[in-house]
């Protein structure tokens, strides 16, 4: 997957976030997303500042046979208190990563009240989701397995991976499978763009096809 820090050349910007509960890793996985495998995790390993709200990142990336496409990647705070910020931006959103922390059990539990909370904003557009066990890197600490995990995601008609920001395990990988996965319902017109919707944005027109180039008139030359 190539990747870059602009959108030169992206056909489409989809718009994207990343929901669950407060410390389950959701800016770690963005930033690492966004900085890539050399970046440094800011602010390391201690725990960052809570989101206030909404933050917004961006990358673009090349899908495996598809168009370049740019993902607008939105933070969103998973504090109770700033929930009535972030419901109010579920119906403009195309893709939902659900985040839990594989240590936590309780953010595990709450992934089909997230997912609900999404569906009851969202009017006509549906979004695509991925189900995420953040953290995999805490072996030792895990409380929820894949297995019940995929388990859950299928009940919710989901995929379902585990990632972990410190040592980059499937991060891009779970970006690239929901960008797919969006591409692929836009082609079959499951996802339809319309205005004044922001889940997905037309940024660059797909080139016309070149009119057949009109041949000199055949027999002997005019001159
Ligand atoms: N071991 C481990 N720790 C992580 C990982 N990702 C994030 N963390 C840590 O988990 C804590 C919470 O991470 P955040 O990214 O701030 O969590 P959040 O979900 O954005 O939290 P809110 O903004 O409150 O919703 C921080 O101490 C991070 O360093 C990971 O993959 N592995």
């Amino acid at each position: 997957m190539a990747a870059e820090r602009g959108a030169p050349g992206c056909r489409y910007q989809f718009r994207v976030a990343a929901l669950g509960d407060a410390a389950v890793g959701k800016t770690a996985l963005l930033r690492r997303f966004v900085a890539g495998a050399a970046g440094s995790l800011e602010p390391g390993p201690e725990r960052a500042a809570p989101t206030a709200g909404l933050e917004c990142y961006g990358r673009a990336l090349r899908l495996p046979a598809g168009p370049r496409v740019k993902l607008q990647l939105w933070d969103t705070a998973g504090q109770e208190r700033f929930r009535c910020i972030t419901r109010s931006f579920y119906r403009n959103l195309v893709g939902v990563l659900l985040v839990f922390d594989v240590t936590n059990r309780k953010s595990f539990e709450h992934i089909p009240d997230w997912h609900q909370e999404v569906l009851a904003t969202q009017g006509p557009h549906r979004a695509i989701f991925l189900l995420l066990g953040h953290k995999s890197d805490l072996e030792s600490a895990r409380c929820v397995s894949a297995q019940e995990a995929e388990a859950l995601a299928a009940s919710l008609g989901m995929a379902f991976m585990e990632t972990s920001a410190v040592n980059n395990c499937n991060v891009d990988l779970a970006f690239q499978t929901l960008a797919t996965a969006i591409q692929q319902a836009l082609q079959q017109g499951d996802i339809k763009m319309e205005e004044g919707w922001g889940g997905v944005r037309l940024i660059l027109r797909p080139p016309e096809p070149r009119p057949p180039s009109r041949k000199p008139p055949a027999g002997p030359c005019q001159c």
